[in-house]
């Protein structure tokens, strides 16, 4: 029997609307029986170079009815044409494609797990994204862990992408002598000074980075560590020493940031006096830029500018790179400047940590869930980063803010005992999260958050509505997306559909960008224009690993079409 593909699809013009969506088309595509016989010896991990060599590429310039004689190559799948990770595998066959985790996972990587079989049980633990904070560590250590993540992308088919994160220019602790941490008690004596010691630090002594902090700060002041972890207040000031007595204890984590507060306001004149991006980020940046990083997150951003400049130097050092630039919502400065910022970035990071430290902790969770409403109305992916298995043990109901696309962890898989443990605990709390948002929605009409008139999605963003829409209604399995830049797989996304979405992107380094946004599950396929071969291959590559089987429900997008289609698989 000759297998076909029962296509119902509508091509929309720039006259598009939702209620012109009624199946009217129907067109049978006849395969080559020999497209069907399937190499099932193909390894589960597959090196990136295999891609380019073993393309099963149909000529674009073919008709949409395949002739088998005119693709004589297609005599098997070869499985290993599109890179897959054993982890998404794993995840797909289990879960089920419907209830596969959509919210990505950020770790940040540290001293605990900057080892290549560290990192590999992270990946395999589903590690989307490998965070580096230039805050810690050399070039030469962040080097290593680049590339152990890039060995695992080539040799394991991962697609995980790096991150990297500015130290910034705020206030900060020293590196403790060496230490790996100190532990500060109630009423215990501290000197902070901005006088520098090497290995030679005297007890209980902090230096502190910032030249003006013994003549800025007063008697009376509170010295918050990292956000309130650990509380100072200053009895004395004595030459360059700041003499402070613990008044709520906990632990001292080297180059901590520190905040002072007066009469329970911010003092932060100083901070406005220092730049967003010092001259050691500068020379990180250049670095990031030449390891080819797929992010570089800004910290403490205060407006759109530093953002725009930033990327308009890694285009002129590095034209042809992809790198995507984060904007950090950690300061005040910030959350006056929301909307621009965003619009300027290419993601957005809600940095709760120092965030906390800048405003009463109690409106975190509402700036918060302001922020990712933004973000989606402005198609920008937005990570919801440090103290999260708190917060969420605290809030177990689900609020628009769990509709982040990526959570992120720090001190828990940077430093920390379990990392394993903690990145368990984060997918189990997102699949959690993410049912209970499924069967919350249920009764009610689904409708995406209006896209802000400040970003043009035009066409592709009605396309990728009404695909979201039509998969919810018809419970597809999943939706397919094929895409060059990755935009359309970003919109996509931004609906937050119940099924998972298959981007297939031609090249890695869209893929990895992809990887982090909320419920794409993303390939590298080297695609043609004609949507009938791109089909055929992919069903018969996601059929031969058994990621979809016959019967299944798609529905199709692509950015070189402006049409919805929907199959059920052959
Ligand atoms: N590369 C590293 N080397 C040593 N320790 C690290 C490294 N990365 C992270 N850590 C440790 O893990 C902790 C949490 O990491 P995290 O990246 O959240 O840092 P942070 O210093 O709190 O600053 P930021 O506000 O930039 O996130 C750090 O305080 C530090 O102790
Ligand atoms: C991640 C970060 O920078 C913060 O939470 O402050
Ligand atoms: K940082
Ligand atoms: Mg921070």
């Amino acid at each position: 029997m000759t297998p076909s593909i029962t296509s119902q699809s509508l091509r929309l013009s720039s006259s598009f609307s939702i209620a012109a969506l009624q199946p009217h088309t129907f067109s049978k595509i006849p395969l080559p029986k020999s497209h069907l016989r399937v190499s099932r010896q193909a390894p589960l991990f597959k090196p990136i170079s295999a891609v380019q060599s073993n393309v099963l590429l149909p000529d674009a310039s073919k008709t949409a009815t395949f002739q088998p004689s005119n693709a004589p190559h297609l005599t098997a799948v070869n499985t290993e044409a599109m890179e897959v990770d054993r982890a998404t595998e794993v995840e797909l066959k289990e879960n089920g494609s419907r209830s596969k985790r959509r919210t990505k996972i950020v770790c940040t990587i540290g001293p605990r797990t900057c080892g290549f079989d560290e990192l590999e049980a992270l990946a395999v633990g589903g590690m989307n994204v490998a965070r580096i904070n230039m805050c810690h560590g050399t070039h030469e250590w962040n080097r290593k862990v680049i590339e152990h993540v890039r060995r695992l992308n080539e040799e394991r088919g991962f697609a995980i992408a790096i991150m990297m994160d500015t130290q910034g220019s705020e206030i900060h602790m020293g590196d403790l002598g060496g230490a790996t941490s100190s532990k500060a008690e109630d009423g215990e004596i501290w000197t902070f000074t901005v006088r520098s010691f090497g290995s030679n630090c005297p007890e209980r002594t902090i230096s502190v980075n910032y030249d003006g902090f013994a003549e800025d700060i007063k008697v009376g002041d509170e010295l918050l560590v990292d956000g309130g972890m650990v509380r100072f207040v200053v009895t004395e000031k004595i030459g360059p020493d700041v003499i402070c007595c613990c008044t709520d204890p906990g632990l001292l984590l080297p180059r901590a940031n520190l905040t002072f507060w007066r009469n329970g306001s911010l003092v932060q004149e100083h901070n406005a006096m220092l730049p967003t991006i010092s001259s050691k980020d500068w020379l990180d940046i250049d670095y990031g830029i030449a390891e080819g990083v797929d992010f570089i997150a800004v910290s403490f951003v205060k407006s759109a500018e530093v953002i725009k400049h930033l990327k308009s130097y890694i285009a002129s050092r590095s034209p042809a790179s992809n790198i995507a630039v984060i904007a950090k919502i950690e300061s005040i400065d910030s959350l006056k400047n929301l909307n621009e910022i965003i619009l300027a970035s290419d993601g957005a990071m809600v940095a709760r940590g120092d965030l906390g430290a800048q405003v009463p902790l109690e409106q975190v969770p509402s700036i918060q869930e302001k922020i990712v409403q933004l973000c989606r109305q402005l198609n920008k992916p937005v990570i919801v980063a440090s103290q999260l298995l708190e917060s969420m043990i605290e809030y177990p109901i689900p609020t628009r803010a769990e509709q982040a696309d990526a959570l992120m962890l720090s001190g828990e898989s940077a430093m920390g005992q379990f990392p394993d443990k903690a990145l368990a605990v984060l997918r189990s709390v997102s699949l959690r999260i993410e049912k209970w948002c499924r069967e919350g929605k249920q009764h009610a009409t689904f409708e995406p958050p209006p896209i802000s008139s400040s970003v043009s999605a035009g066409i592709p963003g009605e396309i990728c509505n009404g695909a979201a829409k039509i998969a919810n209604k018809l419970k597809a399995s999943a939706l397919f997306v094929y895409t060059k830049t990755g935009q359309m797989a970003s919109l996509l996304s931004r609906s937050r559909p119940d099924c998972p979405i298959f981007a297939f992107a031609p090249t890695s380094s869209v893929r990895r960008r992809l990887n982090l946004q909320w419920g794409l599950v993303p390939f590298c396929l080297n695609f043609s224009d004609d949507m009938e071969s791109n089909l055929n291959q992919t069903f018969s590559l996601l059929k031969a690993r058994g990621l979809i089987k016959s019967g299944d429900l798609i529905i199709v997008v692509s950015d070189m079409l402006q049409s919805i289609q929907v199959i059920n698989v052959p």
